[in-house]
């Protein structure tokens, strides 16, 4: 007797990686242990996140957004747990959507946890390379409140920022400084980030141009992290004494992560827009039973 197969897409943005797990009608029941285990890089397909592919009248947390956004992005972190908002994986979900079909170049608007994400596809290059993507990522909070960042016997000051999900950002001299990343670093105070953070270290590379590392809340040091890079573009805009509102014009930033480049802009209004790579690498499927029962 055969079994109904899981179909799944594997894909990256600047080298942060997402298994795909298109569910367009959302029958897919996906636990925790389900997601870690697809994420897992020796026993599974291996992955920083999931991103599911539901069409958002189809999601009871998107199902208000539907008008206005077809597909919700379901994200994942590669411990099974929920996040509101990834950038990179947004990125990937529009490539997953242009893929198969379901969109084209230009303009198509996505339904995150974090509210609607507008997102343009740009033309492939003549060389056939797929077109950068532009996503808009809303506007970044500041909380105020000194924090700090330890690691070892190492600590830093960091500010707050909140791009739909929560970062914790210090600047330090030498990116190695913040040694190993697959443990997350202590924030304090704890209180400042009731659901975690995911922490970014920055160091300059010139004007308006930066690298950083980055430890994902819920799948460690990654290659790269999208709204962190956006949170890290507004701290070093502010640190720089650069606020668009006040300017009157945009502020752009290149943040270099280990896996790629983005290219980061806040507007005057405070809207920011990120644009970097996206592709889809591979494509299999998998039998339910894998998962074992962790799959309803
Ligand atoms: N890689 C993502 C962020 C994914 C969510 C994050 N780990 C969290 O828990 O907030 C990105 O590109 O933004």
């Amino acid at each position: 007797m055969s079994t109904a197969q899981i179909a799944f897409l594997k894909g990256h943005g600047t080298e942060n990686d997402f298994v795909i797990i298109p569910d367009h009608d959302g029958r897919l029941e996906l636990s925790p242990a389900a997601v870690a285990r697809m994420c897992d890089r020796r026993a599974g397909i291996g992955a920083d996140g999931v991103l599911r592919v539901v069409r958002s009248a189809a999601h009871p947390e998107a199902r208000a957004m539907a008008d206005e956004a077809e597909w919700f992005m379901d994200y994942r972190n590669g411990d099974g747990s929920v996040a509101e908002m990834c950038g990179n994986g947004v990125r990937v979900f529009a490539r997953y959507l242009q893929r198969v079909g379901l969109a084209e170049e230009g303009d198509l608007a996505i339904a995150t946890r974090a509210g609607i994400r507008r997102a343009h596809i740009a033309k492939d290059g003549p060389d056939g390379t797929p077109g950068d993507i532009t996503v808009g990522m809303g506007r970044a909070l500041l909380p105020e409140g000194g924090i700090t960042v330890t690691v070892g016997e190492r600590d830093w000051p960091a500010r707050n920022v909140n791009m739909g999900n929560p970062h914790a950002i210090s600047f330090v001299d030498d990116l190695a400084d913040a040694g190993n990343l697959f443990t997350a670093p202590l924030v304090s105070p704890a209180s400042a980030y009731p659901d975690g953070t995911n922490v970014e270290f920055v160091v300059d590379r010139g004007p308006n141009h930066v690298a950083m590392r980055v430890h994902e809340r819920g799948s460690g040091e990654t290659r790269s992290c999208g709204t962190g890079a956006c949170a890290v573009m507004v701290a070093a805009a502010r640190r720089d004494g650069a606020d668009p509102a006040l300017l009157g014009h945009p502020v752009t930033y290149t943040v270099d992560v280990p896996g790629g480049r983005l290219v980061i802009s806040e507007n005057p209004d405070g809207t920011v827009e990120k644009t970097g790579p996206a592709v889809i690498v591979a494509e299999g499927s998998f039998d339910p039973s894998w998962l074992e029962t962790a799959v309803g």
